[in-house]
């Protein structure tokens, strides 16, 4: 049997290990989310909103303490964590609000007179592959709308945040949810596809990298499953020469060192108009220095590490095969020490086609800083990726921004803001950014049977 260790990766002190399930122990959690369905498809949406609303106090009442957990675990700074905690009362709250209303059928008539309807039903058991940067956030923002439709929830979290994944289900049992409707499954991933192959699971989820996507929606692929897949992605913040200076410079900075640069929707790409590049390279470098380093634990912290040193060591790699190519460091660069997770932010500049900070994510506090000569030029530069996440427009004409908008090849564009995900707004991407839409009513219709019920 493998452990699961639970490391700070400030200190770099072992926490807490953990013995993964065994092939029996699996099977009963399997099995109980199975039965759980039987009666919990049933459940009326207000007796789902009441528990999820609970649900949602539970994280409130006890925010200081699964704040901690996330900081030490993962090593995101504690008011970052807290706001984390926050957004997942607010999804439980805007699904138990909404659900019922989302799912109501539909009634249609057809051109010949005929009636119909469509009634949005549950599937069953729900597998989600959930990734470390925001350890609750992305667990709620599949449970909330997943768990209220009439499904059970089976949890495989990453393996670096087992604490994270046990707190996620002490909530939903405080609440007072019957047992089995939301199960953590320590495992290892090697373990996933079984899972996925259990005729007992109905559909998957994943957040995390291209190739763990890949190989999660193949094996749904062969056996007839539904996916959902949230990767990676290398957003663009694009700067047209009439935006606002001053605030697009520091929602940049905001934008690349969220989460120590850790997140998906983190503004990647700076592609900014020759006319104001000195002067806005010059306001987003003094706005990234002003951060401070500390400990995550610290009320004043703007950063600590990175989640796990293997990840510092890869990105500075990134940063070296990219210099070799003929980029230059604007700012910091230097080789994170062997062995640790602290990173120094940086900025990269002049950097040529083809290499890591051109064409990869860079998954940490790397900015990588483009000049261009016209909108078309900005444009083609936005595009000229493999992802298609979230982009962020800045210009002071607002129709002209909006029909920019339309050009770009992205699930989300924010003008005049950084991409932010939001209860209401359908979250995801194209290209291998993934396929299918979180949150809002396309989140929740993604795992129910949308049934056609014909009155002949
Ligand atoms: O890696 C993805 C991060 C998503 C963060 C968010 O939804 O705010």
């Amino acid at each position: 049997m493998t452990k699961i260790k639970s490391i700070n990766p400030f200190s770099g002190k072992l926490l807490k290990e953990f013995e993964t399930l065994s092939d029996r122990e699996l099977e009963a959690k399997i099995s109980l989310s199975h039965e759980a369905y039987s009666s919990w498809k049933s459940s009326t949406f207000e007796q789902r909103g009441h528990l999820m609303r609970k649900a949602a106090k539970v994280l409130r009442d006890k925010k200081d303490y699964f704040a901690t957990i996330i900081s030490q675990e993962m090593g995101k700074v504690i008011t970052e964590s807290r706001a984390e905690i926050e957004k997942c009362a607010w999804v439980c709250d805007y699904y138990a609000e909404n659900a019922s209303e989302f799912l109501q059928p539909e009634s249609l008539t057809l051109p010949d007179g005929a009636k119909a309807k469509i009634v949005h039903q549950p599937i069953g058991a729900v597998l989600a592959v959930m990734p470390w940067n925001f350890p609750f956030w992305q667990v709620f923002r599949f449970a909330a709308p997943t768990l209220m439709a009439g499904n059970t929830g089976l949890l495989k979290h990453a393996s670096n945040v087992p604490q994270c994944a046990l707190a996620i289900e002490e909530v939903f049992t405080l609440a007072g949810f019957p047992d089995g409707i939301f199960q953590t499954l320590l495992i290892g991933s090697e373990a996933t596809n079984e899972i996925i192959s259990d005729p007992r699971i109905q559909a998957v989820t994943l957040t995390g990298s291209e190739k763990a996507g890949a190989a999660v929606a193949s094996t749904a692929g062969q056996h007839i499953k539904k996916s959902l897949l949230e990767l990676g992605g290398s957003d663009p913040f694009i700067i047209l020469d009439d935006a606002d200076l001053e605030k697009a410079s520091e929602t940049a900075a905001k934008a690349r060192m969220i989460n120590f640069g850790q997140s998906c929707i983190a503004a990647k790409r700076f592609i900014v108009m020759d006319k104001v590049y000195d002067e806005f390279l010059e306001k987003f470098s003094e706005h990234i220095k002003s951060l401070k380093f500390g400990n995550p634990m610290e009320e004043d912290s703007d950063y600590g590490s990175m989640a796990r040193p293997d990840l510092a060591e890869e990105l500075y790699e990134q940063i070296q095969d990219s210099v070799k190519a003929g980029a230059k460091i604007h700012l910091g660069g230097n080789k994170p020490e062997k062995g640790s997770a602290f990173f120094e932010p940086t900025i990269l500049v002049d950097i040529p086609e083809g290499c890591p900070a051109y064409e990869e994510e860079l998954f940490g506090p790397v900015a990588s800083v483009f000049r261009v000569n016209s909108i078309e030029e900005a444009l083609q530069l936005a595009n000229d990726s493999e992802f298609g996440l979230g982009a962020s427009l800045w210009s002071s004409d607002i129709e002209k921004a909006e029909k920019l908008a339309n050009q770009i090849e992205t699930g989300a564009v924010f003008i005049n803001a950084m991409v932010a995900s939001h209860p209401h707004l359908p979250f995801g991407g194209i290209k291998k950014s993934g396929y299918g839409r979180e949150l809002s009513r396309n989140g929740i219709l993604e795992f129910v049977n949308s049934k056609t019920v014909y009155l002949g």
